[in-house]
């Protein structure tokens, strides 16, 4: 396995790209952990893809370099980087068995048959395909086709990497949330660098130690599901992350306090901020205390989610959303306090700080 460098790469599909917005991929710039689970999530078009392929060797970067382990590889093929890719549809052969189509990489590596033997059966277990092992792999459903092709990404342990691009795509939800928690499981076990890509945000929490967030061509913020959760580095993170995401309200700083509208809230350490800077404060729906005291909301539906309430309201002129527990009572004169600790303060939509 390999630690990734991705040494200043920046990505233009066309030719002389000029500006920011010609780059499908702006500047990425770093290093990923031999044996980690990266989780690259973020909305169509913000460049998974384009990092993915650029990992694989199937992309040349327009700018910078690829390093495994301090090697440069940004010249070197797929097959020489020698890495194990699982695509969102199935890769497999139709008129192979089962066992044939796991066999397969190891084989074309020339491992001696009793170890192909041992490995095949081991994976056949792990995907729980033990059974249908001498079946040929036409007649299969496209979730066990996928999860043959999971398999032939797993079954060596000399690659470097494996990349994921939405494995899960076809698979049906129960079936997906299984062979979620078994990729979890096989990387506890045999320590593969994984990079996997997204745009489910459960998927990728589930997964992944680190989770890599991506928009507009842009790394936003790499960090555990907490991290993201508690401080999210971008305004754009607190949105896509959390159901609801975080409620970002304009606000203004002053001295030691922030101010949203007529309100105002002290501040125990004052963000750096420059002059002209936009600034936001967000808060999840989490850190809101919903009672008789504090400041005044105007509530405007309540939505019951099973054990939780999601209250939708109205704060010096903006929407806010509350997550209550189902036994909060809310009174016809509802008011609100925000927890210190989940008060972020954002300049230009970066993070600068905040905690009151
Ligand atoms: N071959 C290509 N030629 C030109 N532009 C491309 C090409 N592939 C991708 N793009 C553009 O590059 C940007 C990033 O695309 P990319 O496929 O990497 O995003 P993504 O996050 O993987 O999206 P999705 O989740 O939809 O697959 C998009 O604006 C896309 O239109």
């Amino acid at each position: 396995m390999a630690r990734i460098t991705l040494d200043h790469i920046r990505h233009a599909y066309g030719a002389n790209p000029v500006a920011d917005s010609d780059y499908a991929l702006r500047e990425v710039h770093h290093e990923w952990n031999d044996g980690g689970a990266y989780a690259l999530l973020g909305p169509s078009g913000c460049g998974k893809t384009t990092l993915l392929n650029i990992i694989s060797g199937l992309l040349q970067p327009s700018h910078g370099r690829i390093l495994f382990d301090g090697n440069d590889v940004t010249e070197v093929s797929t097959q020489g980087r020698n890495i194990a890719q699982v695509f969102q549809f199935p890769v497999i052969y139709d008129t192979m068995t089962v066992y044939d189509n796991l066999a397969f990489p190891l084989r074309n590596r020339k491992v001696p048959e009793a170890e192909v033997d041992k490995r095949v059966r081991d994976m056949l277990e792990i995907i729980d395909l033990a059974d249908w092992a001498d079946r040929k792999a036409r007649g299969l459903t496209a979730d066990q086709k996928q999860k043959i092709s999971l398999g032939r990404g797993l079954v060596r342990n000399d690659v470097n990497a494996i990349l994921f691009d939405e494995p899960l795509t076809v698979i049906d939800p129960h079936m997906k949330w299984v062979l979620r928690s078994q990729l979890k499981r096989i990387h506890k076990q045999f320590g593969f660098t994984m990079v996997y890509v997204t745009h489910d945000q459960t998927e990728a929490l589930t997964f992944a130690d680190k989770v890599v967030v991506m928009y507009e061509g842009e790394i936003v913020q790499i960090g555990t599901p907490a991290e993201l959760f508690e401080k999210p580095s971008h305004t754009f993170v607190g949105y896509f992350i959390g159901s609801p995401g975080m409620n970002v309200l304009p606000a203004q700083l002053n001295e030691r306090s922030v101010v949203v509208g007529s309100q105002r809230m002290d501040l125990n350490v004052p963000p750096k901020t420059k002059l002209g800077d936009r600034i936001e404060l967000g808060i999840r729906p989490e850190f809101i205390h919903l009672g008789r005291e504090g400041m005044p909301v105007k509530i405007s539906r309540i939505e019951d989610i099973g054990r939780r309430r999601i209250v939708r309201a109205e704060f010096e002129g903006k929407p806010l959303a509350i997550v209550a527990d189902e036994n909060t009572e809310i009174p016809a004169e509802a008011r609100v306090s925000f927890d210190p600790a989940g008060i972020n303060i954002y300049a230009n939509s970066w993070r600068v700080g905040g905690e009151a």
